[in-house]
């Protein structure tokens, strides 16, 4: 499986700078190899299952989304966050349960410096009604990358759970309808006087699966082993994939929701599109059956969409990982 590596580690070697430990290559996944014959897919699914386990995240290459899609999708939001802050805040709410959300502050306890515009997206026809008309192109940009996401996080979903041993069918109608969230993070170009350079304090993502695309770096992945940083790199074409906390809990604690930060970019202002995908917001998600036996107990209880929006207002500091609030051996 080939793999690239992260770029502070070139940034460290000046002179007066702490080394980074050395870099920790993330995985890249040729997705094309799904759809090949049953040697490749068989093959592929074992990488992507080895990525979510050690690593709790990979790149995909060959997912199949145009670059034009892509780079649409970017400059909508680009566009959006260009927009003049009476119009941005036409969206803006306290309430979390809204379908469309903006915002600038840090009342969600980890926007450290970003403005984000978050909106539901699957079933399209269901959301699209609430999404800005400004820019004009938006809906059709940002409609057309989140369907073609949906297909890829099917996809994605489809192997995982065949990895797991749970079969390639396995809640295959429930994730067709399932939630997609779409958070757009505009980040500001780190400046010389200011000191924190974070711009998303470190969490983990609610949900089976984020598909997250970067204008250019800045997010950083924990490791699970030594809790050190990686900068993922944004590979041209590239989508970046990590695992939430809805699939620790599915595979009894198997494969780790993958703790993640954004620091800003020396260079430029950053745009970051992550796409959440999880079963429809009343579906409670469990522990696999298959997975529990008298040697891996049950490790979770069971919770849906709904109760991660309960829980989110009065614990917003208090665990970095929502999954750890679901633990059943938890005092
Ligand atoms: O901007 C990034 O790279 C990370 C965004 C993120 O973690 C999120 O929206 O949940
Ligand atoms: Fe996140």
């Amino acid at each position: 499986m080939p793999a690239v590596a992260g770029s502070l580690y070139m940034a460290s070697q000046h002179k007066g700078v702490p080394p980074l430990p050395p870099p920790r290559p993330l995985p890249v996944i040729n997705l094309g190899r799904l759809t090949m014959d049953s040697a490749s897919r068989a093959l592929a699914v074992r990488d992507i299952v080895l990525a979510c386990r050690e690593r709790g995240c990979f790149e995909v290459v060959n997912h199949g989304i145009s670059r034009s899609c892509m780079n649409g999708a970017l400059e909508a939001a680009s566009e959006f966050f260009q927009l003049s802050t009476e119009r941005k805040e036409e969206f803006a709410s306290d309430d979390i349960r809204q379908p469309i959300r903006y915002d600038t502050s840090s009342r969600d306890g980890i926007s450290m410096s970003r403005s984000f515009l978050k909106h539901y997206a699957n079933p399209l026809d269901d959301w699209i009604k609430f999404w800005p008309t400004q820019p004009p192109t938006y809906r059709e940009k940002m409609g057309e990358y989140a369907v073609e996401t949906h297909r890829v996080s099917m996809q994605l979903m489809e192997a995982i759970l065949q990895g797991l041993g749970l079969g390639p069918s396995y809640l295959q109608e429930k994730l067709e309808g399932g939630v997609q969230f779409v958070a757009l993070n505009n980040y500001p170009q780190s400046s010389a006087k200011k000191a924190d350079k974070i711009g998303l304090a470190p969490h983990s993502d609610y949900g089976f699966l984020t598909i997250l695309l970067q204008s250019s770096p800045g997010l950083e992945v924990m490791h699970h082993e030594d809790d050190t940083w990686t900068s993922v790199p944004a590979i041209p074409g590239a989508l970046h994939v990590h695992v939430g906390d809805h699939l620790e809990v599915l595979s009894n604690g198997q494969l780790k929701s993958l703790v993640h930060r954004a620091v800003l970019n020396p260079k430029e202002s950053r745009i970051s599109i992550a796409s959440i995908h999880g079963l429809s917001m009343d579906e409670e998600v469990h522990c696999a059956e298959e997975l529990v036996d008298e040697h891996h107990p049950k490790m979770y209880r069971g919770s849906s969409f709904q109760d991660f929006l309960d829980f989110l207002p009065a614990n917003m500091n208090r665990y970095k990982r929502y999954v750890e609030s679901l633990r059943i051996d938890k005092p």
